[in-house]
């Protein structure tokens, strides 16, 4: 499991979080509304950025001070917001850039392929002409193959067709009952806190709420982004 502790971060000299706890949990998500730094808290979770002071423990070793490519290797994936993938290579060869190499990786891309059956129906397609939803699925199965112990996952729904967000909130919910530990930020609280065992949101790069997931907490937590 990961924790995040009071952690200070930004870019240059704006700081962005100011102390940040993240509640510990297998599924936490992160809520607030745009520009209070979920992303940024994301990105020094994989360690994209290196926070000023605070502290990232994973399975209960430091990495404050471990690269991106370190954190992976422990079981970490991030997939960050807006479908990225290689537009100009087909979904197939974007699955097989994470695979090789690996032992199992023709097997892992199986297990992808039959996950995502859109993937497998346009494994020719290149990533660039599939349409939102199947391309972050894409960006899922590829973060997938990396057999990972712990999914970070920004606002997987994002700009996503609302007949696909379903099919996205089922693949979270199921990446989760399978026992993935995850992190997810995102819009749709009803999904967030449907998903998550404890919920942190942010105002500003404050926590200004943190408690337990579920239907009941939605009151809470709008009163906290007072939406
Ligand atoms: N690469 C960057 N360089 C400088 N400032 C940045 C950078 N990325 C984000 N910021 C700033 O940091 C603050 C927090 O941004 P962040 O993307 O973490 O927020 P967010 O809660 O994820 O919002 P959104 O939902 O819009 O993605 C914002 O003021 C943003 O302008």
């Amino acid at each position: 499991m990961l924790e995040l502790n009071e952690i200070r971060a930004g870019y240059g000299p704006t700081l962005v979080l100011h102390g940040v706890t993240l509640p510990v949990a297998r599924v936490v998500a992160v809520l607030g509304h745009n520009g209070a730094g979920k992303s940024t808290l994301l990105r020094v979770a994989i360690g994209l950025i290196k926070p000023r002071s605070g502290q990232v423990v994973f399975d209960g070793e430091d990495v404050t001070s471990l690269p991106p490519n370190k954190r992976v290797a422990r079981g970490m994936a991030y997939v960050p917001q807006g479908q990225q993938s290689f537009p100009q290579l087909t979904t197939m060869e974007n699955l097989q850039l994470v695979a090789d190499g690996r032992k199992r990786g023709k097997s892992l891309i199986e297990q992808q392929l039959s996950r995502f059956p859109a993937l497998e129906k346009f494994a020719t397609r290149k990533a660039g002409l599939l349409s939102g939803g199947q391309r972050q699925q894409l960006a899922i199965a590829r973060a997938l193959i990396t057999e990972p112990k712990m999914l970070i996952l920004d606002e997987p729904t994002e700009g996503i067709q609302p007949t696909i967000v379903a099919e996205i909130e089922h693949t979270v919910m199921q990446l989760a009952s399978e026992g993935l530990s995850v992190l997810l930020v995102e819009q749709h609280i009803g999904f967030a806190l449907e998903a998550a065992e404890k919920y942190l949101v942010l105002a500003s790069g404050f926590a200004a709420s943190t408690g337990d997931g579920g239907a009941s907490a939605a009151e809470g937590v709008r009163e906290a982004m007072a939406i």
